[in-house]
């Protein structure tokens, strides 16, 4: 048999500009226009989320490089915190490991960072880290990262998108649009009528049969959220998106019981790990769980996460982050299809998800993609080489 080659080297760099941290946008972007947030309560963090820091992380780029020189590489959000968590503490987990022990490098990680980690800011790191393992194993044998997970269920992937305009989504071919809340519990009376206002209007834009959701960024009280999705009934609200904060799993558990016949309750994009889910699924928080694979803990968790959301009969929707979670979507049944997060400013026309960090990321096609799209070693893209990375902490291999 083939040996398997060694990890030599784990090196973390930070990027700004767009990309995995796809909030670090500048001005006039549809993503920063006066969004609801649990942070909309103060009057003077309401127009902008960067206001209070959205994007204060940046991108966190990890790489692998194998005895051999083969290079695997991860793009998610973390920067500079994640980048010290990834060289000075996850490296010793990684470099001197064959490049197939992935599921004891995730234990070791997540098990030795378990007296700060679990969630959060330290599972972005791990998440950088397996995705950069899958890369590179990939490389390695020469398959995408969906072969490797046992092939593909379906050949064609279908979208909905995420943005300001899901009229413009639906004539792009898209088979449903997802758009922002706007105004949270402290605009009041007047703030609930104008996002009823605004979800009517997009209604008569998009037709009666084209889904429409709205993805309230964890900013609601369970009182509002009912409210709002009882009001909302009329317009054919396919989902009410992560209208609570993460942490109130009874909240959850309690919308979803009083939501209109129909309406579904999703959620799931700032949790992390199958004990995180495990909560969500158990307390019967949502009917969709919507992991994002470079926060929840990597390729690597996420397939953990979705057997459970299967036992659960929940599907699962991935949050974003482009071919990372297109790999996982094409192998899954119970993920019928995907998020695809429209970067254009104006949400007008599609853009790659990550742009400019990644080559080669397929995109959508008249909401659309062929799995043979992804047919490329890994995850099939590269870093851009224009963009300039910064590796703020070095570690001594092996150290
Ligand atoms: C539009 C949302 O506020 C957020 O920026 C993205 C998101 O939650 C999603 O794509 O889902
Ligand atoms: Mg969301």
């Amino acid at each position: 048999m083939k040996q398997t080659p060694l990890i030599k080297h784990l090196r973390a760099f930070t990027l700004r500009g767009g990309g995995a941290d796809y909030h670090d946008q500048a001005d006039g972007h549809w993503i920063d226009d006066h969004i609801a947030t649990p942070m909309s309560k103060y009057p003077s963090y309401r127009q902008s989320r960067r206001s209070f820091g959205i994007n204060v992380l940046g991108t966190l780029v990890v790489e692998v490089e194998d005895s051999a020189g083969n290079v695997g590489f991860a793009v998610t959000t973390g920067g500079e915190p994640a980048a010290f968590i990834v060289e000075r503490h996850l490296a010793r987990f990684v470099e001197g490991a064959k490049v197939s022990d992935i599921e004891r490098i995730w234990d070791q990680m997540y098990y030795g960072t378990l007296f700060y980690g679990r969630k959060g800011l330290v599972l972005n790191a791990i998440s950088g880290v397996d995705l950069a393992l899958w890369d590179l194993l990939g490389k390695v044998r020469q398959e995408p990262v969906y072969q490797m997970l046992g092939g593909a269920v379906r050949d064609e992937l279908q979208f909905y998108a995420t943005g300001a305009r899901p009229d413009l989504a639906r004539d792009m071919g898209f088979i449903g649009g997802k758009m922002p809340l706007h105004h949270g519990p402290a605009e009041g009376e007047e703030g609930l009528q104008k996002n009823l206002a605004l979800l009517a209007g997009m209604r008569e834009r998009v037709g009666p049969d084209f889904w429409l959701m709205v993805d309230c960024w964890m900013s609601l009280d369970l009182n509002y959220a009912t409210r709002l999705a009882q009001a909302a009934q009329e317009y054919g609200l396919k989902w009410i998106e992560e209208a609570l904060p993460p942490d109130d799993y009874w909240g959850y558990a309690a919308l979803r019981r009083q939501l209109p016949p129909g309406m579904l309750c999703t959620t799931g994009e700032h949790e992390a790990t199958r004990w995180g889910f495990r909560m969500l699924l158990e307390m019967g928080c949502c009917d969709i769980i919507q992991p994002d694979v470079g926060w929840c803990g990597g390729i690597t968790e996420l397939v953990k996460i979705s057997a459970l959301a299967d036992a659960h009969q929940a599907l699962v929707i991935p949050h974003g982050s482009s071919v990372y979670s297109y790999h996982f979507v094409a192998t899954r049944h119970n993920s019928p299809f995907a998020e695809f997060l429209m970067m254009a400013p104006q949400a007008d026309q599609v853009v790659p998800m990550f742009s400019p960090q990644l080559l080669h990321e397929p995109v959508p096609e008249h909401g659309r993609m062929r799995v043979s799209r992804l047919d490329r070693p890994g995850f099939g893209v590269e870093l851009n080489p224009a963009c300039a990375l910064h590796r703020p902490y070095l570690h001594t291999p092996g150290g």
